[in-house]
């Protein structure tokens, strides 16, 4: 059975994902694109010689009954209403980060899907993937160092555009480790503190940049996360976890090493689509997979990216404040508690 997808929103990552189900990814097909900016929806199906119809919004989009599943690839703010809607029409929903802007949003979702019965959305929270962090979390789970007590992460961009703003470092940029940070250690956050050191002459007059993130754990792990997204050299994602016997640290991405001109090195990717690619892809090929072998998906879910929602919002506060902000959860619905397989375990 082949899975056929709509495109809503066909960018940066809409187009990653078309590539990837379309020419390189196994039972999947695109059939179906919108974009509010419909040019674009033309030249994807162009430029990737798809066979499949622009249609002039979502809504038009997920009344099509040849579409069985949709990638929510637009603007975060438009995420939420595709994804209700989508979960309305009974139809398979891959969305990107994040779920919803807001918490509330985020809920609604979680209320939809659970009134459906099965689930039907997973988040694009890709890390949970990568075979680096999948290790890593190998190593915690076996004890490999014991009670893990602190992790030093870093989360680092070349530079950004005059648009991104200083909560952007949150909600847009962060909102990754806050996904793959307390799925590593298996715990949930409880407080959220944020500090500017001094800032980069290459941060926009605007923008606050660097900011360092402290989370603490309900089991007492304290994380300091650097977001530093005009470093200049690369794109750079570190995470070095402490434990009482030991410390796992993230693999570089591999890259030859050279020695040239009097110096000995390796290469630092430059951009996002390339340090994940592995794991985008697996995550999307997960998502069919277990559709069909389950009729549901099993990666990330509505409720992860629930969580990481309200991290995000109390790390927003934290940002004004200056203050340590408390991080509260609701009770975690039975209908995402069931056990699935390694990635969500
Ligand atoms: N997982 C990751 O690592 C990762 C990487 C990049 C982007 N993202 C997320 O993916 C989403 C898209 O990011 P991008 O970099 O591709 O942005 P982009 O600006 O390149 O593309 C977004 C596209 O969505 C379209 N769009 C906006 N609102 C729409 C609507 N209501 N209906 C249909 N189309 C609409 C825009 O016209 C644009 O073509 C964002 O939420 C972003 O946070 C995730
Ligand atoms: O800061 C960027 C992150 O490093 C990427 O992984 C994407 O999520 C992108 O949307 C963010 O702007």
């Amino acid at each position: 059975m082949t899975l056929r997808f709509g495109v809503i929103g066909t960018g940066a990552i809409g187009r990653e994902h078309i590539k990837r189900i379309s020419n390189k990814l196994a039972g999947g097909k695109i059939v179906a694109v919108t974009d509010v900016n419909q040019a674009s929806a033309q030249d994807a199906v162009k430029s990737f010689e798809l066979d499949a119809v622009v249609y002039p919004n979502d809504l038009a989009l997920l009344a099509a009954d040849n579409v069985d599943a949709v990638l929510v690839t637009s603007w975060g703010p438009a995420h939420e209403a595709s994804v209700l809607a989508a979960i309305e029409a009974g139809k398979f929903v891959f969305v990107e980060k994040p779920l919803a802007t807001t918490a509330e949003g985020c809920m609604r979702i979680v209320e939809a899907e659970m009134k459906h019965g099965k689930r039907l959305v997973q988040v694009g929270f890709m890390r949970r993937y990568d075979s680096g962090y999948v290790q890593l979390k190998e190593a915690i789970k076996n004890n490999f160092i014991g009670e893990p007590l602190m992790i030093r992460a870093a989360h680092r961009n070349p530079e950004v555009g005059e648009n991104y703003t200083t909560d952007m470092a949150i909600h847009d940029t962060l909102i990754h480790e806050i996904d793959v940070l307390h799925w590593l250690v298996n715990d949930d956050y409880q407080t959220v503190q944020v500090a500017y050191p001094k800032k980069s002459k290459h941060a926009h007059e605007n923008l606050k940049d660097p900011q360092i993130v402290t989370l603490e754990t309900k089991g007492g792990i304290v994380i300091t996360a650097e977001i530093n997204v005009n470093c200049k050299y690369g794109y750079d994602i570190q995470c070095e976890v402490i434990g009482e016997e030991g410390i796992v640290s993230l693999p570089e991405f591999q890259s030859i090493s050279f020695r040239k001109n009097a110096m000995f090195g390796t290469h630092v990717l430059m951009d996002w689509k390339d340090r994940f690619i592995d794991a985008y892809d697996k995550e999307l090929q997960d998502f069919m997979d277990s559709i069909k072998k389950t009729g549901e998906p099993n990666g990330p879910t509505s409720w992860d990216g629930y969580i990481a929602q309200v991290t995000a919002d109390a790390a927003i506060k934290a940002q004004d404040s200056g203050e340590k902000e408390t991080i509260t959860l609701q009770e975690k619905p039975v209908f995402y508690s069931k056990p699935t397989e390694a990635v969500n375990a």
